[in-house]
């Protein structure tokens, strides 16, 4: 994690995301609608679709994983591999991160990976959720979230992990920590991300109940920048990342850096036994129990 001007400092190979790889599309490239030269063509996975544009060095990365984006472990992997290809080319210096499912950002962590599944399964997928925020909360570049849906748990996080978010008026798309009402407990770096942005107390009557904010508290308490029309998203996080781009890089890299690191590094010391403890937590039974009710009661809600 080299500091000097310019040079990105996200941790490289903590983990490597094709080994985790299984019947992805990665690398694809296709001319975007209407495109020609190179700022125009789309690249990116089966569920993230990038649209990079070379002109203003801005893409546009959105997650496809329907029906609610959430986070398997191919699309764990598949953001990790498109944020660090991202990454590596100069041409690009911010991120927008948006959805392409209707009505919801990302419903969080995958249920499906860690019920009923083994605790080598549990381990892999904990991994991956651990290697996704390290990399989006110490990357070089800028991160907007144009959070255009419901923003629970894990999809929070996502967001958080970013720099500036920009949260669509729309009461149904809630943001927040609500791991409590599923009986599971936030892990220590989701709550410091939390503290990072919305403060001790706040976070901690928030996570305690499980809060779910709807847009003008959500706007209110500091878990989100702005909150603008829903068709208004889009334009209001390229407007934000003009701003966050008018700063010379290496300043602004320096100084995210100072201000995360501690943050990241208190994970990166302890990985393993955040694993452990994760997987040890969710293969209880009592915990088993829980979020196979939860995942029910989702189901059942349908229709
Ligand atoms: C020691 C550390 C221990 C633990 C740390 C664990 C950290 C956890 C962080 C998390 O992220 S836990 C996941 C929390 N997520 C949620 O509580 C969100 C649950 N989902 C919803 O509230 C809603 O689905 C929605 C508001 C996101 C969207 O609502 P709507 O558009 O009405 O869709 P449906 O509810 O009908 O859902 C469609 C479909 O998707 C399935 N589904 C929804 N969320 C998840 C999920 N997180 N994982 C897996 N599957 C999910 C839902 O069951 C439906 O499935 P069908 O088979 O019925 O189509």
């Amino acid at each position: 994690m080299a500091l000097a001007s310019g040079v990105r400092f996200a941790p490289r190979a903590l983990l490597r995301p094709w080994a985790l790889l299984r019947g992805t599309t990665l690398g694809r490239t296709e001319p975007a609608a209407g495109g020609g030269g190179d700022g125009a063509r789309r690249f990116g996975s089966q569920r993230v679709l990038v649209e990079p544009d070379a002109a203003s060095g801005v893409a546009v990365m959105k997650l496809r994983n329907p029906p609610v984006n959430a986070l398997s472990l191919e699309l764990l992997t598949e953001l990790v591999i498109s944020l660090e290809k991202l990454e590596n080319d100069k041409t690009f210096r911010g991120i927008i991160l948006t959805s392409d499912c209707p009505r919801v950002f990302c419903a969080g962590l995958d249920l499906t990976e860690i019920c009923g599944r083994n605790p080598a399964h549990c381990a892999e997928y904990w991994k991956a959720m651990q290697e996704l925020w390290l990399r989006m909360y110490l990357s070089s570049l800028v991160l907007v979230a144009a959070i255009n849906g419901a923003c629970p748990a894990g999809g929070c996080i996502i967001a958080l992990s970013c720099d500036c978010r920009v949260l669509a008026d729309n009461p149904k798309y809630r943001i927040g920590l609500n791991e409590t009402l599923l009986g599971i407990i936030a892990p220590f770096w989701l709550k410091d991300t939390y503290v990072n942005t919305i403060g001790h107390r706040a976070s901690e009557q928030a996570l305690q109940l499980g809060s779910l904010f709807p847009p003008a508290e959500a706007l209110q308490v500091g878990l989100v920048d702005q909150v603008v029309p829903e068709d208004q998203v889009q334009s209001t996080a390229l407007s934000e990342m003009a701003r966050w781009l008018a700063v010379p890089d290496h300043a602004r890299q320096l100084t995210k850096n100072m201000m995360r690191k501690a943050t990241a590094d208190r994970l990166l010391r302890q990985r393993d036994a955040d694993t452990q403890n994760f997987v040890s937590f969710v293969c209880r039974d009592s915990i088993q129990k829980s979020l196979q009710a939860y995942l029910e009661k989702l189901r059942q809600r349908k229709g």
